[in-house]
């Protein structure tokens, strides 16, 4: 330990500044404790919330030391079901435990089932499915605290909220408080447009009355907005002791939010709030450490007696599952995709289930052709000349910008195909791609090689701006005013564009390519997924949850660019986060 000691590198990375600490508190103690919590501090670096602890381990020595307690000791390290946490995420995991399930056994008594039946049926009147889980969601979520809605792109979960939200509203004495959240701006943003054209659908029908829409509200806010963020602080306004004002509070793409926000979004519902989560369990997970969603989805299957009760509200044959959670009734499961009955639907399916023949008879009859929603473009990314097809897909956002259209239209040509990759840095990468793309806009002569701004630079932001309320993800273009000054344009929460001067935006990347993991949130027309192998630097990033995610941003087409056996081995492998929160929400 000396030695580590002695090291005097400037830039200390988190697991040595750990093992420092530790060994500053109480050099003495047993040795292969300061070697787990090193591998504790890197393992949450990836987005694990705790490591488990060998089970040969003198576990006695270790809580001897100070340096580990057992849950609720003011120790660094907490040991708890044979997991070794930062005390920091014990926490947050113990407590956003405790409180899901306090939500969950919170039954709220629905007043008139006569009443409920006969509006449940004029919702879901035009309703073809049997048993149509969206009708089963509504239903459950009536005589709940906390849902869950889960489901893959267009399987309906927006749909489905706006019913459940009409419902509430129908069934309550005074106008609701609800509140609309995602945790991202343009996830927000998506979420907004999604439940106006609902409303504005049920209301065409005929189905939702005037007042009742009113009372949903228009508009959709990221997470940190919501909770109100404070500049420079990891705290929030709203807390359990300055709690949200709102009736109903739901979250959206919930699959990208981590422990430790989820945590603190739980904590700020009023003691009387609802909390509804839409997402996809079968996401990539959180950037940051935890896989909530997963946990949360666990599992889950519902029991006979709600089974029953929901049989007899929707007229629905509802089969009770086995559940292992004590979530089971407030989980809900969407299969039925309408929006990809086709090819990528399939191929996303093939994909989350890791069916290898079915991938490879997709990849086959995929065709070069634009028109057609596959193509596959079978080789190593990371050893080929990217630039055609990737100038060919900002066709449209190029020509956009030519005929200098307006900032909305431009933002839709530039969405209507993105670049993804595994990987930031190397070949075949995000930084890769954006680099040739900027070096070939120089030789159309767009842009001149020192130019670090220029017409059409789209950028990313990758941390939260609070100041200038922009978030970790948020997607600007670079566009010039009438007077050929160049402004960069973000899609504003109240709908259209707010344009924010260049120099204000010090640490933006170029974003003609971006991460999977950046895509969370987001939809693109065509998607195009660079596939490295794996010696390429994309190895351990390779995993079902990331081709999934990439494949669902795809709203017409996908281009996979990739070695068959790189794609199948990605889809053969889950991503496993350690976390002990499904074991704490398991019944028994
Ligand atoms: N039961 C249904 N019958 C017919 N069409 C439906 C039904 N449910 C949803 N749709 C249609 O499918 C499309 C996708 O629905 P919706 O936006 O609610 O899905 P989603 O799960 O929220 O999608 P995503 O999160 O991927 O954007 C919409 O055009 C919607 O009108």
């Amino acid at each position: 330990m000396s030695d580590i000691l002695a090291v005097s590198a400037p830039v200390i990375d988190f697991s040595s500044a750990l093992v420092q600490l530790l060994h500053r508190k109480n050099p003495d103690a047993p040795a292969d404790l300061f070697g787990l919590a090193g591998e504790l501090a890197k393992a949450s670096e990836r987005g694990d919330v705790c490591v488990a602890i060998p089970a040969a381990t003198n576990l006695a020595a270790w809580l001897d030391s100070g340096l580990v307690g057992e849950a609720g000791s003011f120790t660094p390290l907490i040991a708890s079901q044979q997991r070794l946490y930062l005390a920091r995420y014990h926490q947050y995991e113990s407590r956003l435990a405790e409180q899901l399930l306090a939500l969950a056994a919170d039954q709220v008594a629905v007043p008139d089932e006569a009443e409920i039946k006969m509006q449940l049926a004029a919702l879901f009147a035009t309703s073809k499915e049997n048993p149509d889980w969206q009708q089963v969601a509504v239903a459950a979520a009536l005589h709940q605290r906390l849902t869950v809605i889960s489901g893959g792109p267009g399987t309906g979960k927006t749909t489905t909220l706006v019913k459940l939200l009409a419902l509430l509203q129908m069934t309550a004495t005074a106008p609701l408080q609800i509140g609309l959240a995602a945790p991202t701006g343009k996830a927000a943003m998506r979420m907004q447009e999604a439940i106006g054209k609902g409303k504005a659908e049920l209301l065409a029908n005929g189905v939702l009355s005037s007042d009742v829409a009113a009372c949903i509200p228009d508009t959709a806010v990221t997470l940190h907005r919501l909770l109100g963020s404070r500049f420079n602080s990891v705290q929030f306004k709203h807390t359990a002791t300055q709690p949200l004002v709102l009736d109903v509070l739901v979250l959206d793409e919930a699959s990208m939010i981590d422990l430790a926000l989820m945590s603190k979004l739980v904590d700020a519902l009023p003691p009387h709030g609802r909390l509804i989560l839409l997402g996809d369990k079968d996401q990539l997970s959180s950037v940051e450490a935890g896989a909530v969603m997963g946990d949360v989805c666990a599992g889950a299957g519902l029991s006979p007696q709600f089974a029953a009760q929901l049989s007899r509200i929707t007229g629905q044959n509802i089969t009770a599952g086995f559940s292992e959670s004590r979530l089971g009734d407030h989980v809900m499961t969407l299969h039925k995709s309408y929006r990809f009955s086709g090819v990528i639907g399939e191929l996303a399916r093939a994909i989350n289930r890791g069916e290898l023949r079915k991938l490879s008879e997709l990849l086959a009859s995929s065709s070069p052709a634009e028109s057609t929603p596959l193509t596959w473009y079978n080789g190593n990314p990371a050893q080929q000349d990217l630039i055609a097809p990737i100038m060919q897909g900002f066709d449209a956002y190029f020509a956009a910008l030519a005929r200098k259209a307006d900032a909305n239209e431009t933002f839709k040509a530039f969405d209507a195909f993105r670049v993804l990759s595994p990987i930031r840095n190397g070949a075949a990468s995000v930084s890769r791609v954006n680099a040739v793309i900027e070096a070939q806009l120089v030789k159309r002569g767009w842009r001149s090689s020192d130019q670090v701004w220029y017409t059409g630079r789209p950028v990313l932001v990758p941390q939260n701006l609070y100041d200038l309320e922009l978030y970790n993800g948020d997607i600007g273009l670079t566009l010039p005013d009438e007077t050929g000054k160049l402004w960069v344009y973000f899609p504003a929460a109240e709908g259209g564009t707010r344009a924010i001067a260049p120099a204000r935006l010090p640490a933006v990347e170029t974003a003609f390519a971006m991460t999977v993991h950046k895509s969370q949130g987001s939809e693109f027309g065509h998607v195009l997924l660079l596939l490295p192998s794996p010696a390429d630097g994309a190895g351990s990033l390779l995993s079902r949850e990331l081709v999934y995610t990439a494949i669902t941003r795809a709203r017409n087409k996908v281009s996979l660019w990739g070695e068959e056996s790189v794609i199948a081995s990605a889809s053969r492998k889950g991503v496993v986060r350690q976390s002990g929160l499904a074991q704490r929400l398991q019944l028994g």
